[in-house]
């Protein structure tokens, strides 16, 4: 192995500079070369390639974002887009190519290993942390700590006016955003893609907490699964049986960005360091992931599998949100 690729693709996520800063280090340390390519797929499939030394990562482990930047590619979807990228890859002379996505990116990434036989290894990275083999994906911790600094606000006008507010956050198919940062700003009420949602339900418990325990705010977060902005329509719901003012507020793509914190910055050191050695070590076709503090590789194919929330959160929340 002489020269590897990497990219990012799928959603940015603030700790993915540090993941690439990583795997170029950890290359160079080798004696590999390491080529970045630019905007994910789409740039792949153009040939989009950038050298990468240790200049070119110098000055990125706090920048949010990602350096080689990132696309959706309804493209490499095909398999025409696939040959194309295969194309690429050889025309760059990469022995092998580090993946930073989320699950997209690596069910994409299978393809390309099972169709032409290119060594690929995945890093998980994706605000949302659904990603299967992996206890936390790259950016969610920066990203659960914006959206609970926006409830901690949040909560600060809804106690002067006597509020019920909602929360929207991100999570498309997966509420791990939603559980942590409603768990720790005090949530009242969690609506999650993982849960069916009754809007007489969630308004008897709103009710009961006013009538029982004297509340006289609440914040309700919600995941905004495949309709972003349905918390409008939620809230209208919500109104209706409750006949309680409230407001709503769409945190988007703000979620997205930032400097990455701590745990992400060493999380994707962790991983980028770990997805080159698996390189080298000749495993490929897997992701390499952290699962109970320790490296775990799974099968590219394995990671878009369902993967839960976690029990004993899911059981405590009702507890506290009293
Ligand atoms: N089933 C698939 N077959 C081939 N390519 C795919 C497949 N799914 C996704 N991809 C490729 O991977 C890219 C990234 O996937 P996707 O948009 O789902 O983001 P992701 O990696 O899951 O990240 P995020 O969690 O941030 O959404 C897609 O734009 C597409 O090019
Ligand atoms: O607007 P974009 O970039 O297509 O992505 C939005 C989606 O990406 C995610 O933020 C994951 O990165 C999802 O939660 C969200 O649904």
């Amino acid at each position: 192995m002489k020269r590897i690729g990497v990219l990012t693709s799928g959603g940015d996520a603030p700790g993915m500079n540090a993941c690439i800063r990583a795997v170029v280090r950890t290359a160079l340390a080798n004696e590999l070369e390491v080529v970045g390519i630019r905007r994910g797929y789409a740039g792949l499939i153009r040939g989009e390639t950038v050298p990468l030394d240790r200049r070119a990562i110098r000055n990125t482990i706090h920048i949010g974002g990602t350096i080689l930047e990132t696309s959706r590619s309804p493209e490499f979807r095909t398999p025409e887009g696939r040959t194309r990228a295969a194309a690429s890859i050889e025309e760059a002379g990469l022995d092998g190519v580090v993946l930073i996505g989320g699950d997209g990116t690596f069910q994409g990434g299978s393809l390309l290993a099972e169709e032409w036989g290119i060594p690929v290894v995945g890093v998980p990275a994706s605000i949302d942390n659904d990603v299967y083999g992996t206890d936390y994906c790259i950016g969610f911790d920066t990203a659960a700590n914006c959206a609970l600094n926006a409830i901690d606000r949040i909560r600060d006008t809804a106690r002067s006016h006597d509020r019920l507010f909602f929360v929207e956050v991100m999570g498309r198919e997966s509420g791990f955003l939603a559980l942590e940062s409603g768990i720790a700003g005090g949530a009242e009420e969690l609506i999650i893609p993982e849960e069916s949602f009754s809007p007489a339900d969630v308004s008897a418990r709103l009710r009961e907490g006013f009538r029982r325990f004297g509340k006289k705010s609440a914040i309700v977060v919600v995941a905004e699964g495949e309709m972003p902005g349905r918390s409008f329509e939620i809230a209208h719901e919500i109104r209706e049986h409750l006949g309680y003012e409230s407001r709503v507020v769409v945190l988007g793509h703000l979620q997205r960005g930032g400097p990455p914190t701590v745990r992400d910055r060493v999380l994707g050191s962790m991983l980028g360091v770990a997805a080159v050695t698996a390189l080298l070590d000749g495993r490929n076709g897997c992701m390499a992931g952290e699962v109970k503090g320790e490296i775990a590789y799974t099968p590219l194919g394995e990671t878009g599998r369902v993967k839960s929330l976690d029990p004993d959160l899911m059981r405590i929340f009702p507890l506290l949100s009293e």
